[in-house]
């Protein structure tokens, strides 16, 4: 493995090479160090970054081609004395995990990576560096979840959250001041797929307060197709739930860091508060990893065809894949690809309802990044959190289809929304059967109806 033997190998095993750090708490006391030490910045990457997704060195005992699962919650120790050996516990550490967090490292080009158990689970470490009347800077367009839990945090934890547009640099200009602690940036964001520009806003936000932390969730492209750390970011985040792992069998949370004291911090959160990613699932979320390059290859294929199949039909399609997104540059800017999300408003709630309820291919779900296509529509779904006050404030449609594009064939991926989309531009079955929505003739259905209603008078 790039970046330091594969922990648990009988060279790592005393004194790995992260005992020799000092580490210190959230206040800044000593704390014995943690068990993962820190790879090289880009973890000593040597190969282009779609075959650094699969390639991984082990140095297991037996040479194992999958990274073995360390199922075990505590470790055997040598001594009494509580220390020398890497890991004592898995909540602290485990083998499993410091393997996906080196992995991890390398494709994301941080210094450390750090896994926890779900995306939120990673947002709450990284607010916890917040305190009391501390300022956070963030979008009027954000997940719904991460929406919820900044509210928590103003309502709870003494936190002033300003929502702003973050798609103007110039907004965030006016709002930052020596109190804004962190400026949380989603781009594209989730749902409106809004392009922020990191590097500015970034520089913005460290001339204001050079301590302020600016934290980038990644979630929506991955670090296939996005790198917030090289674009000036101090701590980027994302689902694992999503891209990473690819089949919705998992929920996970990535941190990663460039600087090697905020990571010890977040480590501290982490390990205080027991969110650490199982060994199962970094297993799993390794796993998905390795194929990372070619589902989002055939996605983001799949996901342009169907966005130019609704532009085509008239549709406002938010897709930054698409040069008619107001933003194309700026995101090409900084990102190597364009994702497999994207949204579109039919202008009637009731119409968007029933082209959902019609898909039969596209599952109503929730999540993306996932290998099958889901719909939905987010003020009612991953949006619902936000009421809908705030939702109108914010000019979140009510009527916005997400989509969220998998690796099925396009066609029947694109039939399949075509049916969808008829039935829920037609309001009445008769429309449905002139339209051909259903498996019956305009001639076979006027036969229908005269046998139901000579059935209704008998
Ligand atoms: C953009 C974004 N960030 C973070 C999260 C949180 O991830 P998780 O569901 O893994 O907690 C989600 C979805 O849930 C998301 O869409
Ligand atoms: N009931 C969940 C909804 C999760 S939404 C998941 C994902 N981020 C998405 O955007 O689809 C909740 O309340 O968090």
């Amino acid at each position: 493995m790039s970046g330091g033997s594969f922990p648990g190998s009988s060279k790592d095993k005393v004194n790995g090479a992260g005992k020799a750090l000092t580490t210190h708490d959230l206040d800044g006391h000593d704390l014995p160090p943690s068990p993962a030490p820190s790879t090289p910045r880009n973890g000593g990457r040597k190969y282009a970054l779609a075959t650094e997704l699969v390639y991984t060195e082990s140095n297991d005992q037996y040479n194992a081609a999958s990274v073995p699962i360390y199922q075990s919650a505590t470790f055997k120790q040598t001594s009494a004395s509580g220390g020398g050996m890497e890991y004592d516990y898995t909540r602290s550490g485990n083998p499993t995990r410091t393997h996906l967090e080196r992995h991890l490292a390398k494709i994301m080009n941080a210094e450390r990576a750090l896994v926890v158990s779900s995306g939120m689970g990673a947002l709450d470490v990284i607010t916890r560096l917040l305190r009391p009347g501390d300022e956070v800077v963030t979008g009027d367009d954000l997940y719904g979840g991460t929406n919820r839990l900044l509210k928590y945090l103003s309502t709870h934890g003494g936190i002033v959250v300003h929502h702003v547009d973050t798609t103007d640099p110039e907004t965030i200009r006016g709002v930052v001041n020596n109190k804004t602690a962190m400026v949380l940036l989603e781009t594209p964001t989730n749902p409106l797929i809004k392009i922020v520009d990191i590097p500015s806003i970034a520089s913005i936000a460290h001339a204001a307060n050079p301590a302020a932390v600016v934290a980038v969730d990644n979630t929506m492209l991955s670090p296939l197709l996005q790198n917030p750390l090289d674009l000036g970011a101090d701590v980027v985040y994302e689902s694992g739930t999503k891209y990473l792992s690819g089949h919705h069998d998992l929920m996970a949370g990535v941190i990663a860091i460039n600087d090697s004291a905020l990571g010890e911090k977040l480590y501290f959160t982490i390990n205080a508060s027991g969110c650490g990613l199982s060994p199962f699932d970094s297993w799993l979320l390794l796993r998905g990893i390795k194929t990372l390059g070619v589902r989002m290859e055939k996605q983001q294929a799949n996901a342009m065809r169907i966005a130019t199949f609704l532009e085509s039909h008239g549709f406002k399609v938010r897709y930054p894949g698409l040069k008619s997104h107001p933003q194309y540059d700026l995101h090409w800017s900084m990102a190597r690809g364009a994702g497999a999300v994207l949204s579109f408003e039919t202008g009637d709630v009731n119409v968007s309802e029933r082209i959902v309820e019609s898909a039969r291919l596209w599952a109503i779900s929730v999540s993306f990044g996932c290998v099958n296509s889901l719909i939905s529509m987010p003020c009612r779904m991953s949006h619902a959190s936000i009421d809908a006050k705030t939702r109108a404030e914010r000019a979140l449609p009510e009527d916005i289809i997400r989509l969220c594009v998998g690796i099925e064939d396009p066609e029947d991926l694109i039939d399949d929304l075509s049916r969808a989309v008829r039935i829920g531009a037609v309001n009445n079955v008769e429309q449905l059967v002139q339209a051909g929505a259903v498996n019956i003739t305009p001639e076979g259905f006027q036969a229908l109806k005269i046998n139901d209603s000579a059935e209704a008078s008998s």
